[in-house]
């Protein structure tokens, strides 16, 4: 399912509300955030919406998708750090636990078991938030990784540092390499809102809309998935066939 809407104020007030209502129906529900700039407003939606609402968020769990390899979480541009600065620290009060991959884990491979392995041990994730790299990638998912990938240690594509080194003030500190959730942990999900806004992200929505369910594309798995919302600004949708969604 599509929902469209003109401005990313719109999108933002409707995806935080989407959270605030698994919240509010599922206090102790584990949730799946992701990071980037599309989701800075939409976690400062939730922040003012929390701040409005009062809801317990003592026993919610959540488990970020992803992680820089080699960057501690102090690092500025670590998503540890960004999720602190953009929601977990904005909370009146702390959220029941916090999980994000470990890039400074001694052991990559049991760690990135054990990730996958903790969400299942908790039940589940109850509503999985995405957003959309501009090579189609989801989480760190690039091109080509298997969909029945667990969490593991991917190599980032030539494209994705380059999106991404706009973060880094010095960018030989990009790093190369990333742990993310994978491809079978995400359709693991009860619920999905992939959300994409700016016209940067016109083609590859334009991609996704008409790409059959391949792993050249990753996004395109989540046409495999029976409760996906994709939340779009017009920016992001310019490019759909009129009349499409
Ligand atoms: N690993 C994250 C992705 O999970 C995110 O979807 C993507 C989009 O970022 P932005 O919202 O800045 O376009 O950025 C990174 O690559």
């Amino acid at each position: 399912m599509y929902k469209i809407f003109n401005t990313v104020e719109e999108v933002s007030a409707y995806t935080s509300q989407c959270i605030l209502k698994t919240i509010q129906e599922k206090p102790n529900a584990v949730l799946g955030l992701a990071t980037g700039s599309t989701m800075k407003p939409v976690y400062a939606h939730l922040v003012q919406k929390l701040q409005n609402n009062p809801v317990d968020v003592s026993q919610l769990t959540t488990f970020n998708l992803d992680e820089y390899l080699g960057l501690s979480g102090e690092h500025a541009q670590s998503y540890n750090y960004f999720m602190c600065e953009h929601l977990f620290n904005r909370l009146g009060s702390p959220i029941g636990r916090y999980n994000l991959p470990n890039g400074l884990a001694e052991d990559i491979e049991a760690a990135c078991q054990a990730y996958s392995d903790i969400i299942k041990q908790v039940g589940g994730l109850d509503l999985q938030l995405l957003g959309i790299g501009s090579n189609g990638h989801i989480g760190f998912n690039e091109p080509y990784t298997s969909f029945s990938s667990r969490t593991h240690l991917i190599e980032l594509t030539e494209q994705t540092r380059l999106d991404n080194s706009r973060f880094f003030t010095d960018k030989s500190q990009m790093p190369t390499h990333a742990i993310t959730l994978g491809i079978q942990d995400i359709l693991e999900a009860k619920e999905i809102l992939l959300v994409a806004t700016g016209s940067n992200k016109a083609e590859i929505m334009a991609e996704l809309y008409a790409s059959d369910v391949n792993e050249a594309l990753p996004a395109s798995v989540l046409k495999q998935h029976s409760k996906v919302t994709i939340v779009l600004d017009k920016e992001a949708a310019a490019l759909l066939p009129a009349n499409s969604v």
